[in-house]
């Protein structure tokens, strides 16, 4: 039986960090990364295999000379595209990422086509959708990652307003990875204490609108790129869930089918992933205030997916 094999298309900050993650933990046997400028990617993937080494894991890092050589991968994770720059929102980068997200799985459908694909680039609940459309797959093999990183964000944020139970706070961030995100307080914890048990509306509602913002805040201070060792983690922990079929339940962006009332849109919803990628859509019971938010979120997205029908991007 072969190792598991992870392809990674676009080798910037996002991608890089991804693979630096993987071969940290050796939970593949390669990752053949993909890049425009193929003595950039030989360079990281000297580096990245120098690093597994030093760290005695046995992942290896390769290099593909063209998509087509990203070839019968288990999992192949989609960062290639502009990241927003200071001023900008993610859905300005809407026509030139969807274009190169086409692009790419017009090939990767071809050259894995038993891969589940993990979509980054941004705006990603229209990624997700591009992807799905050009596959032609089902929507359990194409997975957008935000709902971990956002929720990470608020658990962070949480932390910060605390000041103690690092590691043991658990937040929930459902919806479109955009501003009309929805952090979930009550369905937030410390240790299993609920966050409405220890924090004030007031304080909480900071950290939702903190959260919200997380990632324009690091936009903000980077000043020529947006975040990615969060983004990269939480990459790697849907990839890993994957290959070692673990079942785990995270938020992730996925294509309604019925789920929460919606349908032919993407959303970040908690599903289970395993081995076959999306395993089963959870439906959390949400109340009134969170179901409007929901709506809004999924609105916005639908928004986007109508802009794509706009601009004729879908005309051959
Ligand atoms: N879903 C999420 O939560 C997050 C999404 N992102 C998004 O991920 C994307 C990547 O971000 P970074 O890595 O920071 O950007 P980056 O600019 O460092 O890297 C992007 C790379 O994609 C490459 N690229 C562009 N077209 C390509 C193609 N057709 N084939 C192969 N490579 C191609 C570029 O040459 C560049 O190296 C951005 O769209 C960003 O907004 C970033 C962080 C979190
Ligand atoms: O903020 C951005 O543009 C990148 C991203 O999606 C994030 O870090 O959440």
């Amino acid at each position: 039986m072969r190792g598991k094999r992870v392809g990674i298309v676009g080798v910037g900050n996002v991608g890089s960090s991804v693979a630096y993650s993987l071969a940290m933990s050796g939970s593949c046997h390669e990752v053949i990364l993909r890049a425009h400028d193929v003595d950039k990617a030989r360079g990281k993937a000297l580096d990245l295999s120098q690093a597994a080494q030093a760290a005695r894991k046995h992942t290896v890092i390769t290099v593909a000379e063209t998509l087509e050589d990203v070839k019968d991968c288990d999992v192949v994770v989609i960062t290639a595209g502009s990241p927003r720059l200071p001023g900008m929102s993610r859905d300005d980068l809407l026509i030139k990422n969807a274009q190169i997200m086409k692009d790419v799985m017009h090939v990767i459908k071809v050259s894995s086509p038993n891969a589940v694909i993990i979509p980054v680039s941004n705006p990603l609940d229209a990624m997700v959708y591009v992807a799905l459309k050009e596959t032609g797959w089902d929507r359990s093999r194409v997975i957008g990652m935000a709902g971990i990183l956002d929720s990470a964000r608020m658990a962070h944020f949480v932390y910060e307003k605390l000041g103690y139970g690092a590691g043991q706070i658990r937040c929930s961030v459902m919806g479109g990875h955009g501003d009309d995100m929805v952090p979930l307080p009550r369905f937030s914890t410390v240790a299993g204490v609920p966050l409405t048990d220890l924090l004030t509306w007031d304080e909480i509602n900071e950290i939702v609108e903190k959260t919200k913002k997380g990632g324009a805040e690091i936009v903000g201070l980077l000043k020529d790129g947006s975040a990615y060792y969060a983004p990269a983690k939480a990459t790697a922990l849907m990839v890993e869930a994957v290959l070692t079929d673990m079942k785990q339940i995270y938020p992730c962006a996925v294509m309604l089918d019925g789920e929460y009332g919606y349908s032919d849109v993407v959303s970040g919803v908690p599903v289970m992933i395993g081995a076959r990628g999306v395993e089963k859509v959870i439906e959390a019971n949400l109340n009134d205030d969170q179901d409007r938010k929901f709506a809004k979120s999924v609105g916005s997205v639908k928004e986007l997916i109508d802009a794509l029908y706009a601009n004729n991007f879908y005309a051959e």
